[in-house]
C-alpha cells in the first residue's frame, strides 16, 4: 500500500509487467449510492466515502468532510505520455474520479492491428499491451489508496476493433466506447467492416462484462448546430442499443453517451433539458454517460466551468449513471493536471450541492417541456421510419442522412455519406466457409465445432481468455521511441532534489500567468508576450484573452516555459509553528490566567474568522479558558490599544482582511507604534489575522505574529503560551 505522501514509483509499475494480471474483469458501479451522512449533513445521492480522498477547498468549514456523488465520475487523459498521465490519474483519483479515461493516439483507429511497446503519442496514447497493462497496474495501487475500484476505459474502434477488445478482455480493461457507426462516420472505414467487427467485439466486452459508451456525442460535435441533430442522435442511440443486445450485451452495460447539445449565449436549458428527458423516457432500460458540452468551448476556463455546471444541472434534473468530465482549458491545449482536478471538483461539488433537488422541485407534467419532448420522440421515430422506407442503415449512409445540418425532417443535404463498397477495409469481410472453425471461446458467429465439443478451447487446450498465461506479453519494440528513454531524460527531476513546474510532463517547465493590461486586444496581446519574456520565460504563447472593455483594457493569460530548475534542498522554508497540545494549553492557562483584547480594525466588518478564532463553539481559543474580550467589527486602532490597557490584557489580536492600499499593514504598524508611544509594548503580544496576512508581513508591520487563512484557534492559543513563556523567561 502507498503511503499518501510517497510518490507513485514508475520504474517499479513498469517492472515485471509479464507476469503482471488483472484482479478483475468488469466494470464497477458505485456502493451504497443513496442516502449517506457525512458529518453532520444527510445526503440522498451519494455513495460510500473513499478512504483517502481530497475534499474540496471549502471542506475546512464542513469538518473536512468529502461526500461522494452517487454516479460514476469521469476524467479523461491522455498527455501522450502514459507515465506521467498515470501520476495525474491518482490526483484524479483523490479527487473524486472513478472512471479514468484514457483517449488513443491520433489515428489509432486506422491502424490494422495492435501497437507493441510504449511509443509516444499525439493527442493521445498510442493504446499497446503494456500501456495498458501498466496503467491497470497502477490504479490497482491508486484504488487501494483511495478505497474505491477505479475503471479503466479506452476505445474499442478502427479497423483493428476486434482485436483491441481481445486485449483489453485479456488486460482486465473495465469500459470502453464500441458504436460502429462511429468508424463509418468519422473514420471513413467501411460499413460492412464496421459493423461486423463490432459484432466480434461487443461479444468479447460482454464476455469481459465491460461497460460500452456508444459514439452519439460525436455528432453533436460534428454537426454545424449542435442542437440540430437531436433527433438524430436518439436514433443513433437507439441503433446501436438494437446493434448491442443482439449481440448479447446486457442492458446494464450499454451506457449512452449523452451531451446537452447547446450551450450559454444559446438559452441551453430550454434547448437541452427537453433533449434530455426525451432520452431518458426513451432509453429507460439503460445506462446514461451523462459529457459535459465541448462544442462550444473557448479559451475561458471560467465560461466553460458555468456552462459545465449548466449541464451537471441537467444531470440532477434527469438521470446520469456515468457523469464525465471535460477540463475547462480543453479549449486551449490538452488538458493540463489541474485542470482535470478542476473538472472533477466542478461535477463533484455540483452535483453533491443539488443532492436531492428532485425531491424539492420537479418537471412540469405538461406545457412547453412536455412538448417538446414529444416532438423530438416524432422526429427520432420519423427519421427512423424513413431510414427503414429507404431500405435501412447502409442505404440510409449512402444517402447522407447522418449529421445533416437540417432538424430532422428538414434536410440541408450535407451530410456524411459514405458507400457501401468505399471506406478503408473495404471488401474485406469474408463469408465463413462450411467448415470455418476458430478454437477460440466468445467467437461471435458460425463456428463449425467438432462434434461433442462444448467450449471451442478445448482444442487447442485453453484460449487466452481461458488461459492468460497463453497471452504473449511483447515488451519494446523501438528502442528510441519507448517509456525507458522518456524517463531517463527526467531522471534527475523525479530522483533528486532539483524540480521544475510542469502541466502534462514530468519536467517540462511550463507556467501561465494571468495579466491585465489597460489598452486594446491587439496591443495587448503582443504586451502581454513582452513582459512573459522579460519574466525570462520561453516559448511564451497566449493561451486566453478576453476583451474587459475594448479601450479601457484587456485580460491576457499567457504561458511560457521556465528554463531552470529549484533545487528545493536549498530553500529557506520557514518551521511551521509547531502547535501544544490542547492539555498543555489548558494547564499553562489554569497556572496563569490570561486575558486577550480583539476586534476586526479599521472599518472592515469582516468577523467570521476571527469569531471563529475566539469562540469556543468553533474550537477557538476560549475553549483553554482564555478571557476575551471581543470589540465587534470597525474597531478603531486607537479604541483596542487603550482597552488592552484598560482590561489589563495580555495580548491584543486584530482582524483584518481587507488589503486595499495595504491599509492592513497600516493599521498593523499603528497598532504597534501606539503600544510604544502608550509604554506597553513590552507587556502587550501583539497578533494580526487575516485572509492575505502572513507571519512575515506581520511581523514587518511589528506584529508579534501573524496568522492567514485556515488558523485555528490552537494554532493562536499555542502562540499565545509560548510567546507569554519567552516573555516571562525574559523577565527572568
Ligand atoms: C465511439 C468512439 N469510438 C472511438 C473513439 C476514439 O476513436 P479514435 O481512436 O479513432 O480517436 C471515439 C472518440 N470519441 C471521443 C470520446 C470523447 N472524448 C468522450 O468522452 O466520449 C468514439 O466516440
Amino acid at each position: 500500500m502507498l503511503e499518501k505522501n510517497e510518490k507513485l514509483n514508475i520504474e517499479e509499475i513498469l517492472k515485471d509487467l509479464e507476469n503482471y494480471r488483472p484482479k478483475r474483469r468488469g466494470w464497477h458501479w458505485r456502493e451504497e449510492q443513496g442516502k449517506q451522512v457525512y458529518g453532520e449533513f444527510e445526503y440522498h445521492q451519494a455513495s460510500k466515502p473513499l478512504k483517502n480522498s481530497c475534499p474540496l477547498p471549502a471542506a475546512k468549514s464542513f469538518g473536512y468532510i468529502d461526500p461522494q456523488p452517487d454516479c460514476v465520475i469521469t476524467t479523461e487523459i491522455a498527455s501522450g505520455r502514459f507515465e506521467d498521465d498515470i501520476r495525474r490519474m491518482r490526483m484524479a483519483a483523490w479527487h473524486g474520479a472513478d472512471h479514468i479515461m484514457v483517449i488513443r493516439t491520433a489515428g489509432q483507429s486506422h491502424y490494422d492491428g495492435l501497437i507493441e511497446g510504449t511509443p509516444e503519442g499525439v493527442g493521445g496514447v498510442p493504446i499497446s499491451r503494456k500501456q495498458v497493462r501498466a496503467t491497470r497496474k497502477a490504479l490497482d495501487i491508486i484504488e487501494e489508496e483511495v478505497g474505491r475500484p477505479i475503471n479503466f476505459h479506452s476505445y474499442v474502434s478502427g479497423v483493428a476493433g476486434p482485436d483491441i477488445a481481445v486485449m483489453f478482455a485479456e488486460e482486465g480493461v473495465n469500459g470502453a466506447h464500441q458504436d460502429p457507426q462511429y468508424n463509418v462516420l468519422y473514420r471513413n472505414i467501411n460499413m460492412v467492416r464496421s459493423f461486423v467487427d463490432a459484432a466480434v467485439a461487443k461479444k468479447i466486452m460482454a464476455f469481459a462484462d465491460m461497460v460500452q459508451i456508444d459514439g452519439a456525442h460525436n455528432a453533436n460535435a460534428t454537426a454545424m448546430k449542435g442542437w440540430k441533430v437531436m433527433p438524430e442522435l436518439m436514433v443513433q442511440h437507439a441503433l446501436n442499443c438494437a446493434y448491442s443486445r443482439m449481440v448479447g450485451m446486457k442492458p446494464q452495460n450499454i451506457a449512452l453517451s449523452t451531451v446537452p447539445p447547446t450551450a450559454p449565449p444559446a438559452p441551453c436549458l430550454r434547448i437541452d433539458l427537453p433533449y434530455a428527458v426525451a432520452l431518458r423516457e426513451l432509453f429507460k432500460d439503460y445506462k446514461m454517460r451523462a459529457q459535459m458540452n465541448t462544442k462550444y468551448m473557448e479559451s475561458c476556463t471560467r465560461e466553460a466551468t458555468v456552462t459545465h455546471v449548466l449541464n451537471l444541472l441537467i444531470s440532477r434534473l434527469t438521470r446520469a449513471d456515468i457523469q464525465s468530465t471535460i477540463t475547462p482549458d480543453e479549449g486551449r491545449n490538452v488538458p493540463w493536471h489541474y485542470n482535470n482536478i478542476h473538472a472533477i471538483n466542478t461535477a463533484k461539488q455540483a452535483l453533491i450541492g443539488m443532492d436531492g433537488l428532485l425531491e424539492m422541485v420537479e418537471l412540469k407534467k405538461d406545457g412547453y417541456l412536455r412538448e417538446k419532448v414529444r416532438e423530438l420522440k416524432e422526429r427520432a421515430v420519423l427519421f427512423m421510419e424513413e431510414i427503414l422506407e429507404v431500405g435501412g442503415y447502409f442505404k440510409a449512409v449512402e444517402m447522407g442522412f447522418f449529421v445533416d445540418s437540417g432538424m430532422y425532417p428538414e434536410r440541408n443535404g450535407d451530410g456524411i455519406a459514405r458507400q457501401i463498397n468505399g471506406g478503408i477495409g473495404a471488401g474485406t469481410v469474408v463469408e465463413r466457409d462450411k467448415d470455418y472453425m476458430a478454437p477460440v471461446c466468445e467467437h461471435f458467429g458460425y463456428n463449425n465445432l467438432p462434434e461433442g465439443i462444448e467450449k471451442a478451447c478445448e482444442l487447442i487446450d485453453g484460449c487466452t481468455f481461458c488461459k492468460p498465461e497463453k497471452i504473449v506479453f511483447i515488451d519494446e519494440l523501438d528502442e528510441n521511441d519507448n517509456v525507458n528513454r522518456r524517463l531517463k531524460e527526467t531522471e534527475n527531476l523525479r530522483h533528486s532534489t532539483e524540480i521544475k513546474p510542469e502541466v502534462e510532463w514530468c519536467g517540462d517547465g511550463i507556467v501561465s500567468t494571468t495579466i491585465f493590461l489597460p489598452v486594446e486586444e491587439r496591443v495587448a496581446e503582443f504586451a502581454a508576450m513582452e513582459i512573459g519574456k522579460k519574466m525570462g520565460l520561453e516559448d511564451v504563447i497566449v493561451i486566453h484573452k478576453q476583451v474587459m472593455q475594448p479601450a479601457e483594457g484587456t485580460l491576457v493569460e499567457i504561458k511560457g516555459r521556465v528554463p531552470f530548475t529549484i533545487d528545493v534542498s536549498k530553500l529557506e522554508i520557514p518551521k511551521k509553528p509547531d502547535v501544544l497540545s490542547d492539555e498543555e494549553i489548558r494547564k499553562e492557562i489554569e497556572r496563569k490566567p490570561m486575558k486577550v483584547v480583539a476586534a476586526t480594525v479599521g472599518e472592515d466588518e469582516h468577523s467570521v474568522g476571527l469569531r471563529e478564532v475566539i469562540d469556543i463553539k468553533h474550537g477557538g481559543i476560549e475553549k483553554y479558558g482564555i478571557e476575551c474580550l471581543y470589540l465587534g467589527t470597525s474597531c478603531p486602532v486607537e479604541k483596542l490599544v487603550d482597552a488592552a490597557i484598560e482590561y489589563n490584557a495580555d495580548a491584543i489580536l486584530a482582524s483584518t482582511i481587507i488589503t486595499h492600499n495595504d491599509v492592513h499593514i497600516k493599521n498593523m504598524k499603528k497598532i504597534h507604534e501606539l503600544c510604544i508611544e502608550k509604554g506597553v509594548r513590552d507587556k502587550l503580544i501583539l497578533c494580526a489575522g487575516g485572509t492575505q496576512v502572513t507571519d512575515e508581513i506581520a511581523k514587518s508591520a511589528g506584529m508579534d505574529a501573524g496568522f492567514g487563512r485556515g488558523t485555528k484557534g490552537n494554532d493562536v492559543a499555542s502562540f499565545l503560551v509560548k510567546r507569554r513563556r519567552e516573555m516571562e523567561n525574559y523577565e527572568g
